[in-house]
């Protein structure tokens, strides 16, 4: 068994919320190797981004700890890069601009900067731009670029400081089938190739599937792991084994224990009742 790469023990998160506590988190524990790829589902609230957020040090935790490579994280840090639904890229920067923008963040905050570090940068950023297949792209700016493009623009300048940790929050949520299947594909290759983490959270069970050799299901109120999926599926994956047995019953199972764990019943059955319910017209 490899060891450890992200350690969550016993987490727990509580907000404030018009005068009352929100316990976003309870009592969350889930280890990862290195160059896991761990996808997230849930029903809404179930406290996803939450943990995401502060795996990524952009929210504190009430009471458990985090650590990565065995030191407990206490903020964000330059192994763990964040992608989100929204492609938040600069519109006043260019492709390329937007690709190399952490880097120089980096560079500035170095006290010494090489020519030779500089020249590595600029061959890693055309090298992710080809990867991503936007060389075409490198002028372009973000408003000119589709939204899978921008999204790939996006990837790239996460990947650019090769975080060991890469934190997808939904990031292929606002686009199109088709597309979602085409970045599947590619983030899948740029897992392999990068040799990152990632922990993917998605609203898509089919994604998470695809995408995750584990599939952790999260449950509300309060937001805690209700069970952890592996994935019957061989490292290498392609499109078809969508159509597989194997996967189409353990979709099958997510579903049906999101369903339960959500507490929410289904229009249908809701309807009915309302419909029982409701007083005959005159
Ligand atoms: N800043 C905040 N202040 C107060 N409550 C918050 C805050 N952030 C999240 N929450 C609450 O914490 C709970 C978990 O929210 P979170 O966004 O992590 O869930 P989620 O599983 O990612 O949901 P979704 O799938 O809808 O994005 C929810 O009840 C949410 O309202």
């Amino acid at each position: 068994m490899s060891p450890s790469k992200i350690r969550i023990r016993h987490v727990g998160k509580r907000f404030e919320r018009d005068g009352a506590a929100v316990e976003a988190l309870h009592d969350v524990s889930l280890e990862l190797c290195a160059n896991e790829f761990v996808t997230f589902v849930g029903a809404s609230g179930c406290g996803k981004s939450t943990l995401l957020r502060i795996i990524g040090g952009l929210e504190t935790l009430s009471s458990g700890e985090i650590s990565v490579d065995g030191r407990c994280i206490d903020g964000p840090g330059i192994d763990r890069a964040m992608v989100f639904q929204h492609y938040s890229l600069y519109p006043w920067l260019t492709v390329m601009q937007n690709i190399k923008f952490c880097r120089q963040l980096k560079a500035i905050a170095d006290t010494v900067r090489s020519d030779s570090d500089v020249e590595i940068a600029s061959g890693r950023a055309d090298a992710l731009l080809n990867l991503m297949g936007l060389s075409a792209f490198e002028k372009a700016w973000p408003n000119q670029l589709s939204g899978g493009m921008q999204q790939r623009v996006a990837i790239a300048r996460a990947l650019m400081p090769r975080p060991e940790i890469l934190l997808m929050d939904e990031p292929f949520g606002a686009l199109d089938a088709q597309t979602r299947e085409v970045m599947h594909d590619l983030i899948r290759h740029v897992h392999q190739l990068e040799k990152s983490t990632i922990l993917f959270v998605t609203h898509d069970v089919e994604e998470a599937i695809y995408l995750g050799s584990r599939v952790v299901l999260m449950a509300p109120r309060p937001g805690r792991i209700d069970t952890v999926y592996e994935v019957p599926l061989p490292a290498e994956r392609d499109q078809d084994m969508k159509l597989a047995p194997e996967f189409i019953a353990l979709k099958r199972e997510i579903l049906a224990r999101i369903r339960e764990t959500s507490g929410m019943r289904t229009d249908f059955e809701l309807l009915e009742q309302l419909t029982r319910q409701a007083p005959a017209e005159a």
